[in-house]
């Protein structure tokens, strides 16, 4: 693994406002670090926290932290206009492919946005034929350039969001439930194109899904959230393959069969065991006190002393 990670989050928590002078606590703690031309996947049930990880980190909602690093410099402590050169370097790709382009305007205008946004980072002169080789390469022709958004079907439209997201050469590309609204095949064809785009463009993708298929095959890491906190995380192989953490257990039996969807409800607190010491998982309390410990060289879980 590279030894300078091109994001690393320490001690991340993150409020939303509910009432005056009243908070609610979305995440607790989050702690990992992702490199560069890696994707990074992160999966939980629904409320676990996913897309305020993604709020978060893109500062799109008020959060503290111990640090957040891009590229080894700080961006947690940055007020607005600061952080505007990291937005090229950081894009978003959203679940409903249509709410992310304007209406009213047509794609070609929706393609200018970004461009125009950041005007000195890709020469004006190439505007028109940077776009159209990005049209090209998420396998689109340039004649949807003059149509509305509501032209386009729900894969077309998330690959003019996906050509859209690479316009400014980001490094980072954070991916809400990317595939979610669209049918199989499509889900299909758009993972292939990440896939393939990842390898030429070198960006890497934090990857949110529901879908355990999918992030075994786009992402070599992993981080599970439940109720706030970061579970388990480390490399998607060992995850998968050996998970400690009663909750990523529980996850991928449900995962296996639809059936047992319900495994994730549990509300029973849980005892485990790693390296001979004693832990007890309880599902139902959010302010439990927890450390994320390490446990192997890319394997890291919450434990509850017992
Ligand atoms: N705007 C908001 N105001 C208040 N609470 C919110 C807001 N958005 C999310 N929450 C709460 O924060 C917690 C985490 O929500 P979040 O949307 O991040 O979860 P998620 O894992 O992305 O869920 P889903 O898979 O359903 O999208 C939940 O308890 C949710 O109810």
């Amino acid at each position: 693994m590279p030894n300078t990670a091109l994001l690393q989050v320490d001690r991340l928590n993150s409020y939303y406002s509910i009432k005056q002078h009243q908070s609610m606590q979305a995440l607790y703690d989050i702690s990992f670090s992702m490199y560069s031309h890696q994707n990074l996947g992160v999966i939980g049930e629904s409320g676990s926290g996913k897309s305020t990880l993604v709020k978060s980190i893109a500062k799109l909602m008020p959060s503290q932290s111990q640090q957040i690093l891009f590229n080894q410099q700080r961006i947690d402590h940055l007020t607005e206009k600061q952080f505007k050169p990291y937005r090229q370097e950081m894009q978003l790709i959203f679940q409903d492919p249509h709410s992310s382009l304007n209406p009213y305007i047509t794609i070609e205008q929706s393609m200018m946005e970004p461009l125009e946004a950041f005007p000195r980072r890709i020469p004006r002169s190439q505007w028109k034929e940077h776009t159209q080789i990005l049209l090209e390469d998420v396998g689109l022709s340039s004649s949807v350039l003059k149509k509305l958004p509501m032209e386009l079907s729900g894969g077309m439209a998330q690959r003019v969001n996906i050509a859209r997201s690479l316009l400014l050469h980001p490094q980072l590309i954070l991916a809400d439930e990317p595939v979610s609204a669209l049918d199989f095949i499509i889900q299909m064809q758009i993972i292939d194109l990440l896939q393939t785009l990842q390898q030429k463009h070198g960006v890497s993708f934090l990857i949110i899904s529901h879908n355990m298929s999918i992030i075994k095959q786009l992402c070599s890491q992993l981080i599970i959230l439940y109720k706030g906190r970061l579970v388990e995380y480390g490399s998607t192989h060992t995850l998968m393959n050996h998970p400690i953490h009663p909750y990523t257990r529980s996850l991928l039996v449900a995962s296996h069969n639809p059936l047992m969807a319900d495994a994730t409800n549990t509300t029973t607190s849980e005892t485990f065991t790693v390296h001979g010491e004693s832990f007890t998982f309880y599902p139902a309390q959010r302010n439990q006190q927890s450390i994320l410990k390490q446990v192997a060289p890319n394997h890291w879980v919450t434990l509850y002393q017992t």
